[in-house]
């Protein structure tokens, strides 16, 4: 990749504490983990050490400890609220004198590149399909919505990557639009990240699910001009947070991982870089996340942070340890 050469991003002009009084002092309520936990009752442990292991993503210590103080109290929360929207979705069927089932349940999850919102979302997908009044549970990623190598190519965008201009927003937009119109099937396009581009003709079909949980790192962002937001289609959201360094760092271990694996297949995009001596390859990896997902983070992620219901900050080690859920 040939990533334009950026000038090193700003420093944000913002501290976190800052921030969270932008949102308004009473905007959410702060958890530390251990608070959280105890808001899980009694809802049972659903998955066992062996279903985790086909969900974890690249490295593998997600332990089922963050499943069980974590995961199960957020599901305990949404499986309320599906319930409370299915209600809701009553209340319009008595006002129009007739019954329409209920559309998906849409949750966005949103945060910066390598934060872990891919294995967020995978996790928070087997724990909710567990719930038997909602086992449908679809996962669809943003990067589907990327526009393919050749129209980036053209547009110069290849260094923007993750960008708003990267993505087909229109075609997003209605995608969403159709899941909650409740069509029987809709189609998502889908992104590989080992030729880093669109698959041709390849199509993630979506079946009318309970819950669709729409993940990516735009998901809570506004497009100007734009008449609707994804976030418009969306009944909860989550950002998944952490310190630039710790997440600059997965970046990398993340980077190194794949030069090990995904690098070495000849069709991958980086597969020029499947022989660099470690340090090479450090440097190459922080140059990617200095010129473009920190600058993006900090120029269009993590500005949305406060539209989400639910902000997750995780620590050094991946665990959580601060929730903040929106009371309203
Ligand atoms: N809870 C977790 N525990 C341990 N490692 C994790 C956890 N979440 C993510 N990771 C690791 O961090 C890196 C980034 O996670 P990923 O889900 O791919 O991020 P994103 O989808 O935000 O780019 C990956 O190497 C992944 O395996
Ligand atoms: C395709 C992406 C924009 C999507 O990121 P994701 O939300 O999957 O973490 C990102 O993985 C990406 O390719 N960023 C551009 C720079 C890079 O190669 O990391």
């Amino acid at each position: 990749m040939s990533p334009a050469s950026l000038p090193a991003p700003p420093a944000p002009a913002l501290t976190l504490r800052q921030r969270r009084a932008a949102a308004g002092p009473q905007a959410y309520r702060i958890f530390p983990r251990a608070e959280w936990a105890a808001l899980r009752a009694n809802t049972p442990l659903s998955l066992s050490a062996e279903d985790l292991e086909g969900l974890r993503g690249l490295t593998d210590r997600l332990s089922l400890e963050e499943v069980a103080e974590v995961f199960l109290p957020l599901s305990r929360l949404l499986n309320l609220k599906v319930a409370a929207a299915r209600s809701l979705g009553l209340v319009q069927d008595t006002f129009l004198g007739r019954q329409v089932a209920p559309p998906p349940y849409i949750i966005g999850i949103a945060g910066s590149v390598a934060v872990g919102k891919s294995t967020f979302a995978r996790v928070l997908q087997a724990i909710l399909a567990r719930w038997p009044d909602h086992p449908s549970v679809a996962l669809v990623t943003t990067d589907g919505f990327l526009y393919p190598t050749r129209v980036l190519e053209a547009r110069g965008l290849m260094g923007r990557k993750g960008f708003p201009e990267s993505y087909d927003l229109r075609r997003m937009i209605a995608f969403l639009s159709a899941v909650k119109a409740g069509e029987a099937e809709v189609g998502a396009p889908v992104y590989s990240h080992l030729t880093y581009d669109i698959i041709p003709g390849q199509k993630q079909v979506v079946r009318r699910p309970d819950i669709l949980i729409f993940e990516g790192l735009n998901v809570l962002q506004a497009a100007p001009g734009a008449p609707l937001l994804a976030s418009d289609f969306f009944d909860f959201s989550v950002y998944v947070d952490a310190a630039e360094a710790d997440i600059a760092e997965w970046y990398i271990q993340r980077f190194l991982l794949l030069q090990r694996t995904a690098f070495q297949q000849p069709r991958s995009y980086f597969h020029r870089y499947k022989d660099l001596p470690e340090a090479e390859a450090v440097a190459v990896a922080q140059r990617i996340w200095r010129e473009i997902n920190l600058r993006n983070l900090r120029e269009n992620i993590l500005p949305t942070r406060e539209r989400a219901r639910l902000v997750l900050r995780k620590g050094a080690g991946h665990g959580v340890e601060e929730i903040w859920l929106r009371r309203m």
